[in-house]
């Protein structure tokens, strides 16, 4: 198990190093789950990348800090996170608030950033009001009470009929993540907005989005496409807002052909 304090927060990550030569991705967690969301997608891309996972403050084995958070405390995490391994540069895979960290990431320091995927995220997701009233339901009720609502947003009904043991898992991870770091994560996607920042991000960028994501719909993440120079726009069949763990062998494919057309490392049929 790996651990570092980043500015007085404890994060848990893992950190493969795949050799000489071999590019960084660095995975940026949804709200509500850890790293062990990429566990697939990690086994496969480490025989051609280097990896870095890790648990986003508030969530997982990482530290609480001092929630209600922003996202550039989430930044200040993976900007240290990224110092203390000694990467240089990476290619930022965020979902989520993961991919509003990665954006964050890009507009205080592009230079470590060589290209971006932003998965089953957007510029700004959802309102004031609807983050707030989750809060409040959370600080009332605990997390236990969202999670069935949830499991609807993060996967199909197919998933919910044909793996109902992943789903179970999946709904542990989140009904067992600290509260405030929760309902403190939720704040900082509240008051997240990146509409003006992601014109300016000039890096080769994926978005991604699962066709049936309840929360960060296909036509809100193609909208973020739209904005970003350049960026490609890809839709994953028979999946809901987590990808990477409904249809990791799609999700891990349309990654690799994007990084080995833009020459960023592996091989697309790999
Ligand atoms: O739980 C959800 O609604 C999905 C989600 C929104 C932001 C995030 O990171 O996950």
């Amino acid at each position: 198990m790996q651990f570092t304090d980043i500015g007085g927060v404890t994060l848990h990550y893992e950190y493969r190093e795949g050799g000489p030569g071999k590019p960084l991705i660095v995975f940026a967690n949804s709200l509500g789950t850890d790293f062990r969301i990429w566990r697939e997608v990690v086994d496969d891309l480490a025989a051609d990348f280097s990896t870095l996972c890790y648990d986003m403050r508030g969530h997982g084995l990482s530290g609480l800090g001092a929630p209600p958070y922003t996202i550039a405390d989430h930044v200040a995490d993976l900007s240290g996170l990224l110092d203390f391994v000694g990467a240089r540069d990476g290619i930022v895979c965020g979902l989520s608030v993961g991919g509003l960290v990665a954006q964050g990431l890009y507009a205080i320091r592009p230079e470590i950033v060589r290209a971006l995927i932003l998965c089953d995220t957007a510029h700004k997701i959802g309102t004031a009001e609807t983050w707030n009233a989750r809060v409040d339901t959370v600080r009332r009720s605990g997390i236990d009470a969202i999670a069935d609502g949830v499991m609807k947003l993060w996967f199909t009904p197919s998933f919910h009929a044909e793996k109902p043991a992943l789903l179970a898992g999946c709904r542990a991870m989140l009904a067992r993540q600290p509260v405030e770091g929760y309902t403190g994560t939720c704040a900082s996607v509240r008051d997240a907005d990146h509409t003006e920042a992601v014109g300016r991000i000039n890096v080769p960028t994926l978005c991604i989005a699962g066709d049936q994501d309840g929360s960060t719909p296909p036509p809100l993440v193609r909208s973020m496409a739209d904005l970003i120079p350049g960026a490609e726009f890809e839709i994953i069949e028979g999946a809901g807002h987590i990808p990477c763990v409904e249809q990791p062998v799609q999700f891990v494919a349309r990654i690799r052909e994007f990084l080995a057309r833009k020459q960023l490392g592996g091989h697309a049929d790999a």
